[in-house]
């Protein structure tokens, strides 16, 4: 399997001093996890890698041979004002510091520092540089209203301008290491948006799903982190976790507004620190998983209510993606009853009929609590009993009926039609009242808004032109 390089730019560690070259991609592999690591120890080639290669961004000694630190961060700065630049001093000076963060260095450390500060430094520089790329990269689609591989959302049925700004904004972040939260209503699709995240992140590892609903903190720690033989009664053998078997691919998360508190801080460690540790361990293992997580539920709201920890709702909010519900995008429903019919049809051997045209009249018109997934249920039901040429509506009819009982939306209308305190319209009032709720319903389609209101097309047409002239 191959590995994923991380970050997706290259950092390029500039010093003339092979020795400490060595040492610090050790350190940085081995505590930050970062691989995608070029070196060069020769100031004069500098510019010449920084045209050829992707780098993002440059960690620079001061003093060297030929050309001095302070005259290569000017021209990178110059040149490659997207580069961000890290100076790494054998010289402990406040002078030589500030002048260097003046001219555009994004940090300074001292060769002498402790070795955690300046990874900590290195890794918080490449993730405002992935933001930054990413900010970048959300212009140019937004500008462009382009998607550089709609391949990867070939399964997603969709016409809906909301889902293909979510499409574009996933292009851009799916390159990162960073945690993805896709939030949305059951049923919306998020399942589907996790995975064109993962054709998209180009890693070559897996996708390994977990529902973490109702899993308790001890189960939910050894699913994903695994445990070494004799780690508790019963652990004859010693277990990969998710974590391990998603390597270099994804670990998806779903339910994760379900996770118990004791559970959220082991995520929260998880994304901070990129490390755990397989129960019954004393050595850390370093995650190579990019991990994406789904709720239907709303995390603010838990967050507040305090059954949510606030510092991970945070970390997980910078990348979220909300799919909305199948109300707030009906367009898409005629494109999806479309598709679905068309696998129903083919998954049950049966040819695809047709359907009456107020048939998606009459779904338009339906909240769908249970969105896409509810959908596709009317429509397999709606083919599995199908025998004539047009598909009937019954199916379609009976759920919708069913839903609005058990959701008591009948007697909610009888309740909020006539408010208590105003008087009564007229019967003529009340018709024309319905007469124009069918026409808006059906789209201004006289042949429906009459089945609508359960009259003929003529007698309708005879009660509008009387609207008209009255
Ligand atoms: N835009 C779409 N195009 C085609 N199929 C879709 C679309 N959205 C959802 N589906 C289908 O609807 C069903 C539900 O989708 P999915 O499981 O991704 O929803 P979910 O939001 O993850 O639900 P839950 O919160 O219950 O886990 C699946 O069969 C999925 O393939």
């Amino acid at each position: 399997m191959t590995m994923n390089l991380y970050p997706s730019f290259g950092l390029l560690l500039v010093d003339d001093e092979p020795s400490f070259l060595r040492s610090l991609s050790i350190a940085l592999e081995r505590s930050g996890g970062i691989t995608h690591i070029h070196r060069c120890q020769e100031s004069r080639e500098v510019m010449g890698i920084l045209a050829r290669e992707n780098i993002g961004l440059v960690t620079l000694d001061l003093t060297m041979p030929h050309l001095s630190g302070e005259r290569l961060l000017k021209r990178i700065v110059e040149e490659h004002p997207d580069i961000g630049v890290i100076v790494i001093s054998g010289l402990n000076q406040v002078e030589t510091a500030v002048n260097c963060i003046k001219l555009g260095a994004f940090d300074y450390f001292v060769k002498t520092d402790e070795e955690g500060r300046l990874i900590e430094g290195v890794k918080r520089a490449i993730h405002l540089q992935e933001l930054r790329r990413e900010n970048q990269e959300l212009r140019k689609r937004f500008l462009n209203d382009t998607l550089e591989h709609p391949e990867a959302f070939a399964h997603i049925v969709t016409g809906d301008k909301g889902m293909r700004s979510v499409f574009q904004y996933l292009e851009s972040v799916a390159p990162t290491n960073q945690p993805i939260l896709v939030s949305g209503e059951s049923g919306v699709g998020k399942e589907l948006i996790a995975r064109a995240a993962h054709t998209l992140s180009g890693r070559q590892g897996p996708l390994v799903c977990v529902n973490v609903a109702g899993l308790d903190d001890n189960v939910f720690a050894d699913t994903l982190f695994g445990h070494q033989r004799g780690a508790f009664t019963g652990a004859e053998q010693a277990r990969a976790g998710m974590i391990e078997q998603a390597a270099d691919g994804t670990l998806f998360l779903d339910e994760i507004g379900d996770l118990s508190m004791a559970s959220q801080v082991k995520l929260l460690r998880l994304l901070q620190e990129g490390e755990y540790y397989p129960l019954g361990s004393d050595r850390p293992k370093r995650m190579r998983a990019r991990v994406v997580v789904a709720t239907h539920q709303d995390l603010g709201e838990k967050q507040r209510a305090g059954e949510f920890r606030k510092d991970l709702y945070y970390r997980l909010r910078t990348h979220q993606v909300h799919i909305p519900p199948l109300r707030q995008r009906k367009s898409d429903i005629p494109l999806l009853l479309e598709h679905f019919l068309s696998e129903a049809a083919e998954e049950l051997g049966k040819d695809k009929p047709t359907y009456p045209p107020e048939l998606t009249v009459l779904l338009a018109n339906y909240g769908f609590p249970g969105n896409v997934r509810e959908l596709r249920a009317m429509a397999f039901d709606a083919i599995s009993v199908h025998k004539a040429r047009t598909l009937s509506m019954d199916v379609f009819k009976r759920t919708i009926h069913q839903t609005n009982q058990d959701a008591g939306t009948d007697l909610a209308v009888e309740r909020t039609v006539f408010a208590a305190d105003e008087s009564l319209p007229t019967l003529h009032e009340v018709t024309d009242l319905l007469v124009h709720e069918a026409m808006r319903r059906a789209e201004g389609n006289q042949s429906i808004a009459s089945r609508l209101l359960g009259i003929s097309q003529p007698a309708l047409s005879k009660r509008l032109k009387k609207m008209r002239t009255s």
